[in-house]
């Protein structure tokens, strides 16, 4: 894989085919050894059942070698770590959901406005990959739904309101973006010699993103709390936990404790969690629909449904209501998961109770390939098709329990899901209802997934045309 000769979800699939018949086998990640997990009710006793053994990722940057990432939950261990979930579950709740969804709604209506604008030919110059070929507009979903993104997050979690669109150079985004490029080699270093890479100076994130960052998050608290402003949004929930918790004497000091860093480390590590999946997400989910036609009628006639009940002002619950909408996007999840793959180490003695039995000690790794899971014939039959069918009422219960797992799963499970679903509806329903999506030759069909990192890019890039629909026939 680190050659290139193997993407990362070839690689995954290639280690699972080879383990076929097995539970579960090994593989080395460099010099470490590491249990490759195959066996679904395995996957479901080491990240479930027998969690307190599992509690930790495997890949984490310790805060000594980077105190912004190394104080994000996901790179939290043990009881630190439930500290921090109970801290920060309650900001994912669906109500907290529906309170944010006016935030991620103006979004969807800020890149439709965009569109638009390029559709009467004011297309901006050198910013955004938008094209016009005839009667159709013809644009990079990659590009297009990381501004997209990079918005979303940018008003729910910092508290900012930006047009990446509109003003594609703005500091937030470019930051971002940097923020998000994960440098392969980098990050491989830093899981398997992080002292080395400390010695070498080799920074995880470049300083000047983080200081960004950083400023970013600290003036926007400074300037709440000194106007009393107030705003339905992530750091304002954090802000209020971080509040109640200094606040509430019956806790020990030792758990009241959150300093500055820790709240930051939150909103960036939710930036960093958030941008690259969920545009990942979207932009698969709008491939498929382009490619398959009658699966995208089927959806615009839900959409237009929802729509002119709700005379075109959508609710979090009608966005949750549409069946058809939520079918597609978890067949997309399960053919191109955009975590290809999670992880797990050992905390304390354990035997895996398998075939062979395996006695494992404090330090040893697991993977669990959920890529390779999701593709497997006997998980799901036909796993090359794109079939949103298999999630219906009557076939969804047919599906085997911790085979769709593009979230994870147990109590590490993301703490966005919820989030990164309403981001990804809230697009579905505005863009369909605005445009057909086109295939056009610049349209990879199939989809080939780049050789290089452990993100799902594709070859060539997700261009798509769109046509704009008639909407007063749409809300008839
Ligand atoms: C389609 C989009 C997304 C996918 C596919 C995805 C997938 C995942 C996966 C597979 C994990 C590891 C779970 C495990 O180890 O069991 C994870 C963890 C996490 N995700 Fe997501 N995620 C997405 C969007 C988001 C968003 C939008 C946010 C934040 C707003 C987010 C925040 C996190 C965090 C904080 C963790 C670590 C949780 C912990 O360690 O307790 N994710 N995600």
């Amino acid at each position: 894989m680190m050659s290139g000769k193997l993407s990362y979800p070839e690689f995954l699939t290639w280690v699972y085919n080879e383990l076929k018949g097995h539970q579960y086998g090994g593989v080395f990640c460099f010099n470490r050894p590491i249990i490759f997990l195959r066996d679904p009710d395995l996957i479901k006793t080491i990240t479930v059942k027998d969690f307190e053994y599992f509690t930790d990722h495997l890949t984490i940057i310790k805060e000594e070698e980077d105190v912004l990432w190394g104080k994000g939950i996901f790179n939290l261990q043990g009881q630190r770590w439930k500290d921090m979930r109970s801290i920060l579950s309650p900001a994912f709740t669906s109500t907290k959901m529906k309170t944010m969804f006016h935030l991620v709604s103006q979004c969807g209506k800020q890149l439709i406005d965009f569109l638009d604008n390029c559709c009467n030919n004011h297309i901006p110059e050198k910013t955004c990959k938008v094209e016009k070929e005839g009667g159709l507009l013809v644009v990079e979903l990659k590009d297009l739904l990381t501004r997209y993104s990079n918005d979303v997050i940018a008003t729910s979690a910092f508290g900012i309101g930006v047009d990446s669109l509109k003003k594609p150079s703005n500091e937030f985004y470019l930051m971002g973006k940097e923020a998000t490029n994960f440098r392969l080699y980098v990050w491989m270093g830093y899981s398997v010699f992080p002292k080395l890479m400390q010695m070498l100076n080799i920074d995880l994130i470049p300083k000047k993103v983080k200081n960004f960052f950083r400023a970013l998050i600290k003036n926007t608290m400074v300037t709440r709390e000194r106007d009393g402003i107030e705003r339905p949004d992530l750091i304002q929930m954090l802000m209020q936990t971080y509040k109640s918790r200094i606040q509430d004497d019956k806790m020990p000091l030792s758990k009241r404790k959150m300093d500055d860093d820790d709240l930051i480390a939150q909103a960036f590590l939710f930036f960093v969690a958030g941008f690259e999946s969920t545009a990942t997400a979207m932009c698969f989910s709008c491939h498929q629909i382009g490619v398959y036609p009658e699966i995208e009628s089927k959806l615009q006639q839900e959409i237009d449904k929802v729509m002119r009940e709700s005379g075109g002002n959508i609710t979090y619950e009608a966005i949750n209501s549409m069946k058809y909408l939520d079918m597609v996007i978890s067949e997309t999840l399960r053919l191109f998961p955009p975590t290809g793959a999670m992880d797990r180490v050992c905390i304390k003695p354990y035997t895996l109770q398998a075939d062979p039995p395996l006695d494992m000690k404090p330090g040893d790794g697991l993977w669990i390939p959920i890529y390779a899971v999701h593709q497997d014939p006997e998980n799901f039959p036909d796993p090359e098709k794109f079939d949103p069918e298999r999630f219906n009422d009557e076939n969804k219960h047919n599906i085997k329990p911790s085979t769709y797992i593009p979230f994870g799963i147990g109590p590490r499970i993301c703490i966005g899901s919820r989030f990164a679903l309403m981001e990804t509806k809230i697009l579905l329903v505005y863009l369909l209802h605005h445009f057909n999506l086109k295939v056009v030759s610049k349209t990879p069909n199939p989809v080939k997934i780049k050789k290089h990192g452990f993100i799902m890019v594709i070859e060539g890039g997700f261009w798509m045309g769109l046509e704009k629909r008639n909407q007063s026939r749409n809300m008839l």
